[in-house]
């Protein structure tokens, strides 16, 4: 399951197509706020979220206050970003626009 973090060229090329999510200052991991109607719409989201994340084995590091959702993507097992942070990006990005 140990894959190779991307080079800062690949991260690019993948964050082009991910405009809302930014670049944390290391490079080793991307983040997003998401903002919903209210905490069921937030929670909902999380769940969905949480049965996909137990599929890829790959979980994101996150925050909820009432309606706000912030994430943090990254891979530990590489110390950086892998395809799996990005996949799950768009991913959570199709869960949330509603
Ligand atoms: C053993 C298991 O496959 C690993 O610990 C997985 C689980 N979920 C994970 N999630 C994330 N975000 N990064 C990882 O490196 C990771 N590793």
């Amino acid at each position: 399951m140990a894959r190779e973090a991307l080079a800062i060229d690949e991260i690019a090329e993948r964050l082009a197509d991910l405009p809302e999510w930014q670049l944390s200052e290391d490079s080793a991991a991307i983040t997003k706020r998401f903002t919903f109607r209210n905490f069921n719409a937030a929670f909902g989201f999380m769940t969905r979220v949480a049965l996909l994340a137990e599929k890829m084995d790959h979980h994101p590091d996150w925050r909820n206050v009432y309606k706000l959702v912030d994430v943090t993507l990254s891979t530990h097992d590489v110390d950086g970003l892998t395809d799996l942070d990005f996949d799950m990006a768009a991913r959570m990005d199709k869960f949330a626009d509603n």
